[in-house]
């Protein structure tokens, strides 16, 4: 079987916008669902007995935003998440999202780096298909700190930093960050071409219809799955 086909990051935005307008989708229940399958996607990659401290990275847009949900989710399945979401805005969703966490009792820190050595994995969910140009601050130092990270990182939908047309940044702080894990929402990026680790694709709310206008394909979930794991390049397993 061929390799999934991508998305590139303008129609993956006019996707977005369809589902919320005559798809009739609230940007709440497409967000639920991405981060349910990123929680999936960790919990496939090594459940919480072998890796309870997961560190979430957050950033300001909806691949933030998918973080926070998939946080909630992780502290269900029995996992020990802790924030880092350093750049907060008034935005109502978010502040819903972040008021659940604290309600678990979910922890916040400000200090990336001291906490990224005490986990067990990190959920790089600061930026999705809407990144370009150079990374912009607080965040060139976290990026640094992804790059360099001993522990296990899963990329939501993008390694941060990457052009998503393009893949691997050939300079700045993004320039060695290689994830060891990636979850795609609803299809890979052409970023994947430069992508050598364990591959998901999740975010399952897209019917056959839609996927043919927009030219990629519906992974074959399996029952109750939110994830299809393939290969690096989208390659069936
Ligand atoms: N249909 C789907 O598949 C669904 C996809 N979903 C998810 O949404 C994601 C796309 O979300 P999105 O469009 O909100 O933007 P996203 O990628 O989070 O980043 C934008 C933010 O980053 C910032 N920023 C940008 N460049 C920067 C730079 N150089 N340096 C620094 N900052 C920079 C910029 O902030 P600003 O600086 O403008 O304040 C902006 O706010 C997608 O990847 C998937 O994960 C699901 O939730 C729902 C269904
Ligand atoms: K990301």
């Amino acid at each position: 079987m061929a390799a999934l086909r991508t998305i590139g990051p303008k129609a993956a935005a006019a996707l977005d916008e369809e589902l919320m307008s005559t798809g009739a989708f609230s940007v709440d229940q497409l967000m639920e669902l991405a981060g349910l399958s990123v929680a999936q996607a960790m919990y496939a990659l090594s459940p919480p007995q072998q890796s309870p401290k997961i560190l979430v990275a957050c950033g300001p847009g909806n691949n933030g935003g998918d973080g926070l949900v998939a946080a909630r989710h992780l502290h269900h399945f029995g996992y020990k998440p802790t924030m880092y979401f350093p750049k907060q805005t008034k935005n109502e969703l978010y502040q819903r999202l972040r008021k659940q966490l604290e309600q678990l009792k979910v922890p916040f820190t400000d200090d990336f780096v001291s906490a990224a050595g005490k986990s067990d994995w990190i959920i790089d969910a600061i930026f999705g298909f809407s990144f370009s140009g150079e990374v912009r601050e607080p965040f060139p130092a976290v990026i640094k700190a992804l790059a360099e990270s001993k522990v296990p990182v899963l990329a939501v939908d993008a390694p941060s930093s990457w052009n998503i047309e393009e893949g691997p940044p050939k300079e700045g702080p993004g320039k060695d960050y290689n994830p060891d894990a990636l979850v795609s929402m609803t299809a890979p990026k052409p970023l994947i071409k430069g992508f050598k680790g364990r591959h998901f694709v999740g975010g399952r709310f897209v019917g056959q219809e839609i996927a043919e206008k927009y030219g990629f394909d519906v992974p074959p979930y399996q029952g109750s799955d939110q994830i299809v794991e393939y290969g690096s390049q989208g390659e069936k397993l």
